[in-house]
């Protein structure tokens, strides 16, 4: 097709907008476990984006029929009939073994086995087992988006410590307000596909409290590596300010009374989950590294 040629499609199938954000997630731990090289953290990115864009990559294989029910994912490449199934599973296996090949031999191997346990956690333990399976899917899958402060702490340390653990943790308490945000508004597609998501089987109220619950122990563990020595001043402003507002958008989601006046606040905390993370994770490095 003219419009969407292979290049603009293989592009596609690393979903890079969500790698953007992945990549934040692992390159501010780098600063916050040492003083990383520019060439280290360039390669680590590099690797990181091939690792998880191999990973999306065979995520849209392994969903292909889904993606083809859903309107939000039914243009992509192989639900439109541009690609072949099997040229997306060869270039996302072909991209993620590059990665892992490339972490290994020039950065370390803790830091390809970390990148690769990702891969297979989202590839299988959520993809292919708990997205069809289970309401708590992106709870327990979603450990594999908590990867990426493991694989750039990795890099630069060359080992793992409590606050490379904590990082984990943040983005695994994260995940469910992010996701169930935007499920609240998507329902009709995961039904039409049978995905079980929280909303469909658990209801929208018990997603929601769900999501406030995670959101508070998620505020509560930005501020704990504070306790441990780990940060100072300016990332526990941040990270109270940052998490209040969080807070405070979760929970117009829940006092809204019915699923119309849940739209509004609920794209709202959608979008703000994005800016939170992005924002909590460059004020760890700039504490870290400008005011140290
Ligand atoms: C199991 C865990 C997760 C699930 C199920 C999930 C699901 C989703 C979905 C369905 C979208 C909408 C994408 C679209 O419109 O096509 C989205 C958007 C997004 N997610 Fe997540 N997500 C998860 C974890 C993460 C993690 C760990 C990150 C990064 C740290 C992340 C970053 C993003 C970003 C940046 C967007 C916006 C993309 C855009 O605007 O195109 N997500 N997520
Ligand atoms: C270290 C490393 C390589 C980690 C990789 C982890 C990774 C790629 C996490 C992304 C999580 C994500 C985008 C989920 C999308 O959900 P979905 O697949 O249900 O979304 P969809 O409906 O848009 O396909």
């Amino acid at each position: 097709m003219a419009d969407a040629p292979l290049a603009k499609d293989l592009i596609a199938l690393t979903k890079p907008r969500i790698i953007s954000l992945l990549l934040v997630t692992t390159v501010a731990p780098m600063y916050v476990a040492g003083v990383p090289s520019v060439l280290t953290v360039l390669l680590v990115m590099l690797g990181g984006y091939l690792m998880a864009g191999g990973a999306n990559a065979v995520n849209m294989y392994i969903d292909r029929d889904i993606d083809d029910v859903m309107a939000r994912t039914k243009l992509r490449p192989i639900p439109s009939g541009r690609m072949h199934a099997t040229a997306v599973l060869a270039f996302g296996v072909g991209i993620a073994t590059a990665a892992t090949w490339m972490l290994a031999v020039y950065v370390n191997v803790l830091t390809a086995a970390l990148a690769l346990a990702g891969f297979y956690f989202y590839v299988f333990i959520y993809t292919r087992w708990l997205k069809r399976s289970s309401p708590q899917n992106i709870v327990i899958g979603g450990a594999a988006g908590a990867f990426p402060p493991l694989v750039g702490w990795a890099a630069v340390a060359g080992q793992l410590d409590l606050t490379a653990w904590l990082l984990f943790l943040i983005v695994f308490y994260w995940t469910p307000p992010h996701f169930w945000a935007l499920a609240l508004n998507k329902q009709r597609d995961y039904g039409n596909a049978g995905v079980p998501m929280a909303p469909l089987v658990w209801g929208e109220e018990e997603t929601i409290a769900q999501m406030w619950w995670y959101s508070v122990l998620l505020v509560g563990l930005t501020v704990l590596p504070v306790a441990f020595g780990a940060f100072g001043p300016i990332y526990l402003v941040s990270a109270l300010v940052l998490g209040g507002l969080l807070l405070w958008g979760v929970w117009k989601v829940r006092a809204a009374a019915t699923p119309e006046a849940r739209v509004k606040p609920s794209w709202w905390v959608y979008g703000y989950s994005l800016l939170y993370l992005a924002l909590l994770f460059l004020a760890m490095a700039i504490d870290r590294r400008v005011f140290a």
